[in-house]
């Protein structure tokens, strides 16, 4: 059974490491909603990782991929979607988000970010001789346009993320009720 009640399709958007499939996962079994994360799907679809795709199709055709997945994905009912964490830098997918749910910016310092994406080979743009420098340079291009989309920007830095789950809640639930206390 749900231990909380909220309407509508709700996302989650951030950096690599921010936490959206950890969060995603915890808040749909509480909210009784359906699971996906985007790149859980476009490697369902296409049956090889992430970095594979990368590899042999590159950047753009993965985000081409991303970008059908979240659009068949946004039109379902009652889910909580994880999307990978570029996939606000296409217009047509903020646009898409924007219009099925409500969106939430899981936001973390890039310290956190390095400790938590470290040990994990899967993601190709931190496979670098520098993933600090890189994650800060993503953080600088992405942060106005995770901000752009977002309904709600929740700081994920804290490390209890029983307690992130339950300050998100209720958060959403302000922001679903119409209270402005932690809009963006
Ligand atoms: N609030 C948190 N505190 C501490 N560790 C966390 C927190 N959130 C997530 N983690 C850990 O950080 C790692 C990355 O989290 P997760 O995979 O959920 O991030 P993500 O936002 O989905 O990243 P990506 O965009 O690459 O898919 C996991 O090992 C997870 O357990
Ligand atoms: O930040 C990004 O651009 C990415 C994040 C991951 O979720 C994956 O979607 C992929 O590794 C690219
Ligand atoms: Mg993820």
């Amino acid at each position: 059974m749900p231990v909380m009640k909220l309407a509508g399709n709700l996302f989650l958007v951030g950096l690599m490491g921010a936490g959206k499939t950890t969060v995603g996962r915890a808040l749909a079994r509480r909210t009784g909603k359906t699971f996906y994360d985007s790149d859980h799907e476009v490697e369902a679809r296409t049956g090889v990782r992430i970095a594979t795709i990368f590899e042999i199709e590159g950047e753009a055709r993965f985000r081409d991929r991303e970008a059908a997945v979240i659009a068949d994905l946004a039109r379902l009912d009652d889910i909580v979607l994880a999307t990978g964490g570029g996939a606000v830098l296409r217009a047509e997918n903020r646009q898409v988000l924007r219009r099925h749910g409500t969106v939430i910016y899981l936001r973390a310092g890039i310290d956190d970010l390095l400790a938590r994406t470290q040990h994990d080979k899967n993601r190709p743009l931190l496979q670098t001789a520098d993933p600090r420098a890189k994650l800060e340079a993503l953080f600088n291009e992405r942060d106005p346009l995770y901000r752009e989309v977002a309904d709600l920007v929740v700081d994920t830095s804290q490390q209890n993320v029983n307690q992130l789950i339950l300050d998100l809640e209720h958060a959403l639930a302000a922001h679903l009720n119409g209270h402005a206390g932690y809009a963006p």
